[in-house]
């Protein structure tokens, strides 16, 4: 097992931020203020320091709605891009929000944004999906007539990533929590992209030697971090491993930065 971890990137990624002479200002929307989302708001709200990049941190209430949301943002000006954090209190309308907010994207969030990804332009990809990207680029991976699976459905992974491996010729498989005959699937696959947030779910039995393996699952138990491949059992095998550690989770904020940098529309 050989494990490619995120430190190339990240040096790379950090050359190119600080390359910027611009000043730019992130909108980052959030309406709680604990567990993933937190952690994810503080990683951002620290790379922002570093990089003396301007935040306008915006916590709403859960008796705030998406009206009060949108009448915010029309207030505000100069903002260069917006991350919503999700998930949003259930009273909160999200379709209303993708149709209406007024600034530049950056996590895929917005039907335009969507609709752009089902039409091959994937520059406001959400920064997850871009993220595993940066891993298949780094990897020098030729996806041509690959088969690949990817065990996630949802908007930010699964989907986008569905879309951009099947523009490089890619033959996908999108998993979704029925799918059957799994093992048999995955052995069969070339590169193996999960999502599942079950730790250590996945392990000796789905795979075989030669196979590619990105682990985008990061789930906390105890204050451990677990991945969705259970990596000692695989320890044997000749993979190459994308985990959950120093992996896809670790460039996202530096993703999430690039793009407000470098992607104005
Ligand atoms: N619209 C939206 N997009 C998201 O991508 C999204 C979200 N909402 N809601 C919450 C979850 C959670 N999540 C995290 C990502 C990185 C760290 C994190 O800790 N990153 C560290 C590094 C961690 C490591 O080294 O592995 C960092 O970037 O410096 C935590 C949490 C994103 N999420």
């Amino acid at each position: 097992m050989k494990i490619i971890n995120s430190d190339k990137i990240i040096e790379n990624l950090i050359k190119k931020i600080k390359k910027n002479k611009y000043k730019k200002k992130l909108l980052i929307i959030s309406q709680i203020n604990k567990g993933p989302v937190l952690a994810y708001k503080k990683a951002i709200l620290k790379r922002c320091e570093e990089f003396e990049i301007d935040v306008v941190d915006k916590l709403f209430s859960n008796d705030q709605n998406h009206i009060d949301i949108i009448e915010y943002c029309n207030k505000l000006s100069n903002i260069d891009g917006f991350i919503i954090l999700q998930p949003l209190d259930s009273n909160t309308d999200l379709k209303y929000l993708r149709n209406n907010m007024p600034f530049n994207d950056l996590d895929g969030f917005t039907y335009e944004s969507l609709g752009e990804i089902m039409d091959k332009d994937f520059s406001h990809m959400p920064q997850t999906a871009r993220s595993v990207i940066k891993f298949i680029e780094y990897m020098n991976i030729d996806l041509r007539g690959k088969d690949v699976i990817v065990a996630n459905s949802n908007n930010v992974i699964g989907k986008p990533l569905f879309m951009y491996l099947n523009s490089k010729k890619a033959t996908v498989t999108m998993f979704n929590s029925k799918s059957e005959n799994q093992i048999e699937k995955v052995k069969n696959a070339d590169i193996f992209i999960s999502a599942i947030g079950i730790a250590n779910y996945y392990d000796k039995k789905y795979f075989k030697d030669g196979q590619i393996l990105i682990d985008v699952g990061t789930s906390y138990i105890d204050g451990v971090l677990y991945g969705d491949i259970d990596y000692e059992s695989i320890s044997s095998l000749n993979i190459d491993l994308v985990s959950s550690k120093k992996g896809v989770a670790s460039i996202t904020t530096l993703s999430l930065i690039e793009s407000l940098l470098y992607k104005n529309s």
